[in-house]
């Protein structure tokens, strides 16, 4: 009987890159001040026996750093592995452990270039593994439980932090101290509890299955960068970032994308010579940006991100760019996406 419920258990990879869910304190004591990416992804999968439970599950180290300092190649190198382990008919489902500070990043780059309804669960922890009262041990024991379920099918690339499961797509890291960090404006799609899954909502964006875009068909990702706004904001990191070469710049602005007087000119100017435009906000919980509302897009040939946050909207911009320099694919792809 037992071996017949084993041979039924889902096969789930999980691929480690680093962060603080690999992290280690000096003390238990030390929930904020450690080092991350220290801890092997076997050592991760051995500390919880219970996984065993819910799947076969091995592991792959794909990388070992801490998420701040991933690059685009990185980006690159882990969806390709996960695009080779969704085509392979023993993986059932794939979980990435991955620092948190970018984590919403890589779980929307996936969302958009994986063709798979398989699942692929991006999971983190607020702090290491060493500290009192660590949360990566049962975020990683949900991530796992999520990725062998059937119901997880075709929802696009999800995340399971402090028992919620969120889209990838929406969710962000709001705060950088709590195990409730992250959030989605629109709302979780659903909650773990116990190693089971219970829904609420499912995506209503293109993802996985139903989008445009194929890791297969992305040899490199182009420079876009993000120019932050405030009072007495200058043009000059604008100017900067086109000098070095940035195809798209991503306007993280106050508001509903709004953009300083002092800036206009210079936005203008550059998208004269090639560069897109893409105004998104920075508000803390959720920013709405609409078209031509606060500025003149329609004119000026500029792009609105939506509802997407800079570091979102940054990831579309790159992958988008790919495909297409025509701003209003562009604009069509940021309402789609
Ligand atoms: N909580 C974390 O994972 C933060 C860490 N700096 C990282 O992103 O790798």
């Amino acid at each position: 009987k037992e071996v017949e419920t084993q041979t039924k258990l889902a096969n789930v990879v999980v691929l480690a890159t680093g962060g603080t869910i690999a992290g280690a304190g000096a003390s238990a004591a030390n929930s904020a001040t450690y080092q991350a990416a220290k801890v092997g992804v076997e050592q991760l999968i051995a500390g919880i026996p219970e996984l065993s439970k819910l799947a076969n599950v091995r592991g792959e180290q794909v990388m070992q750093i801490a998420s701040e300092s991933i690059t685009n190649e990185n980006l690159l190198q882990l969806g390709r592995r996960v695009a080779e382990l969704a085509d392979s008919k023993d993986v059932d489902g794939i979980v990435i452990t991955h620092g948190t500070d970018t984590l919403e990043e890589t779980a929307y780059f996936l969302n958009l270039v994986e063709k798979t309804d398989k699942p692929i669960i991006v999971v983190g922890s607020m702090r290491p593994g060493t500290a009192m009262s660590a949360d990566g041990m049962l975020n990683l024991y949900n991530a796992v439980a999520v990725a062998s379920s059937k119901e997880a099918h075709g929802k696009g690339v999800l995340v399971t932090m402090n028992d919620e499961i969120q889209s990838g797509r929406d969710v962000s890291k709001m705060i950088n101290i709590k195990t409730e960090a992250f959030k989605s404006a629109w709302g979780p799609l659903g909650m773990v509890v116990e190693g089971k899954s219970y829904w609420f909502r499912l995506p209503a964006k293109r993802h996985t299955m139903d989008s445009e875009f194929d890791i297969k068909n992305i040899k490199s990702l182009p420079d876009v960068e993000i120019a932050y706004s405030y009072g007495n904001v200058s043009d000059t990191a604008y100017k900067a970032l086109a000098q070095s070469g940035a195809k798209a710049i991503i306007h993280a602005g106050t508001g509903n994308g709004s953009v300083s007087s002092r800036v206009v000119p210079t936005l203008q100017a550059l998208r004269k010579d090639g560069v897109q435009i893409i105004r998104s906000s920075h508000v803390n919980a959720g920013g709405f940006v609409l078209r031509n509302a606060e500025q003149p897009d329609d004119k000026y040939d500029w792009v609105v991100a939506h509802d997407l946050n800079p570091q979102k909207a940054r990831i579309l911009a790159m992958v988008a760019l790919t495909k297409t320099n025509d701003s209003k694919e562009l604009q069509r792809m940021f309402w789609e996406y």
